[in-house]
């Protein structure tokens, strides 16, 4: 009795199944075709990639970068990144003060180096750039004419490398400064926020831009924005104007306090007292010996004030490993006895109230690294003038066995500029407990090395522009993303529009 009915209705059931099929594959096959067109239509064309050469011409050595970034992006930040560093054999260009015909072809293997990474036909339009740094100060302090014939050398063999030359200058203190302030800033993604972020940042009232800590061999710079700024000292203020909003940054750049020249400065000090061609250095772990020629020890513009005549061409100096020795030893290069500001770092520098997070980075990172002082989670003081205390009380002969693979000239440096990082953080420019926490010690950002140079080039190359530069108001994905959504909706909107309207039976029975 059941069968007739079943079979009575089965043919009108799979009429309307199969317009629902159809219907459906052919919804589908439109949301395909419309995914497919949005993705290839507005897919970004082929990369373009420009490269940019610069060459850090530091006091202990020259570092060589090699930075690309996509054309058409070029004025976004962040999108600049290193691909490339070559360090330079030998010691840094102002080391050719007696031989400067040499400071040039010093250069050359890591610019054959470069134009292995950079394809043949982009080289000529590769800017290439040579900041030196403060061994140059100082050699054009000592000797003029060298250091001029230092940078002839350089720039001959800059100009006959295939790249597009641009200048082989030294920098100035208050440059470098402010170059790996912007360094950091853009790798971090400071300076141009997107909407969100921008409004977190005006709730919590947090600064939006990150000081920076740069420790050489010569020099040493703190560069940051102060939430006060006072005119006191205008030679310790810069004004910019990035992607549309103004900075106001303080910086100053110690020369004679990077720390081969602080140590330096230390034995001229030492060598006041000294009774005899020996001397007992707390700095140096004990066991430890260095001799040192008198002859051009106070040639030397950061060591020339204390000179003095002695009776003796060879210092000898005796490691102690006392840490707490080293600090006092220390303590007499920070002079904090005249201030003629409101407040001041020391030698009578204006200094304003410390603002924010600070990246420390070059030597900063190099001795806390290799103290293990640099985990995400940041060491208190306290911890970390332990660790360097116990690690300064280590015989030389065990350190020396532990660290073999570690050059001895950093290696039998790392107590002394541990102890010296400590002095110049906390006495210098007095950290505190408190704030100790807000310095964060940085080699690389993302694939970046932190330093002054890619600034440098940014600036040079005009790829910071003063104005936002105008943006679509959605990003590529958010536009892909957003355009699938709405073709979903408009395909499910119509369906539901003809199944209501048009009614199939089997609905129509269901509904009933
Ligand atoms: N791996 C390392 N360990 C310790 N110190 C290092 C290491 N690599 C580099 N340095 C030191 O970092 C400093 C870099 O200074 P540099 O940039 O050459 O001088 P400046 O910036 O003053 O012109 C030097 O004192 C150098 O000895
Ligand atoms: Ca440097």
């Amino acid at each position: 009795m059941d069968e007739p009915k079943v079979t009575g209705t089965k043919p009108k059931m799979s009429t309307t199944r199969k317009i629902l099929l159809i219907l459906g594959f052919l919804s589908t096959l439109a949301a395909i075709a419309l995914i497919t067109v949005a993705v290839t239509q507005n897919q970004p064309l082929r990369k373009n990639i420009k490269y940019g050469i610069v060459l850090d011409a530091g006091s202990s050595h020259t570092n060589l970068y090699v930075y690309e970034w996509p054309a058409e992006k070029e004025n976004d930040t962040g999108v600049v990144q290193q691909v490339e560093v070559c360090k330079v054999e030998g010691p840094g260009i102002s080391g050719y003060s007696q031989t400067t015909e040499k400071a040039g072809p010093s250069l050359v293997q890591c610019l054959r180096q470069a134009e292995e990474v950079i394809p043949a036909e982009q080289h000529q339009e590769t800017p290439v750039y040579l900041g030196a740094t403060a061994g140059m100060r100082l050699l054009r302090l000592e000797n003029k004419d060298a250091a001029d014939k230092v940078l002839s050398s350089v720039e001959k063999t800059l100009r006959s490398a295939p790249f597009s030359f641009q200048g082989a200058r030294i920098i100035s203190g208050q440059e470098e400064g402010a170059y790996g302030w912007i360094t950091i800033n853009y790798l971090l993604g400071n300076f141009k926020q997107s909407g969100w972020k921008k409004f977190l940042h005006s709730l919590k009232s947090i600064s939006e831009t990150s000081g920076a800590l740069d420790l050489g061999g010569a020099s040493t710079q703190i560069t940051f924005v102060p939430d006060e700024i006072s005119p006191e000292s205008p030679q310790n203020l810069l004004y910019f104007r990035l992607y549309g909003k103004d900075y106001q940054v303080y910086t100053h750049s110690f020369l004679c306090y990077g720390k081969d020249q602080a140590l330096q400065q230390k034995l001229a000090w030492d060598l006041q007292s000294a009774e005899n061609s020996s001397l007992f250095d707390p700095c140096f772990h004990q066991g430890y010996q260095r001799t040192i020629s008198m002859s051009n020890f106070f040639k030397n513009p950061c060591t020339s004030i204390e000179e003095k005549q002695f009776p003796f061409s060879q210092l000898h100096i005796e490691g102690e490993g006392n840490y707490e020795k080293c600090r006092r030893n220390i303590q007499i290069l920070f002079n904090k006895t005249n201030c003629p500001y409101s407040s001041c770092s020391f030698n009578g520098i204006y200094l304003p109230p410390l603002q924010g997070d600070f990246g420390a980075f070059s030597a900063f990172y190099f001795v806390m690294n290799f103290l293990n002082l640099t985990s995400d989670v940041p060491f208190t003081l306290d911890e970390v003038a332990s660790a360097i205390q116990k690690f300064c009380a280590r015989p030389w002969h065990e350190v020396k066995l532990q660290y073999h693979q570690i050059k001895e000239k950093y290696l039998s440096e790392y107590c002394f500029s541990g102890a010296y990082i400590l002095s110049l953080l906390e006495n210098g420019y007095e950290f505190t407990t408190e704030n100790w926490q807000r310095i964060h010690f940085l080699g690389k950002i993302g694939s970046s090395d932190a330093g002054w140079t890619l600034g440098y080039m940014l600036n040079l190359t005009n790829m910071i522009p003063a104005e936002e530069p105008p943006a679509p108001p959605l990003s590529y994905s958010s536009y892909v993303g957003l355009m699938v959504l709405c073709s979903l909706v408009l395909v499910s909107v119509i369906l539901l529009a003809w199944l209501l309207f048009h009614k199939p039976k089997c609905l129509q029975k269901g509904i009933v």
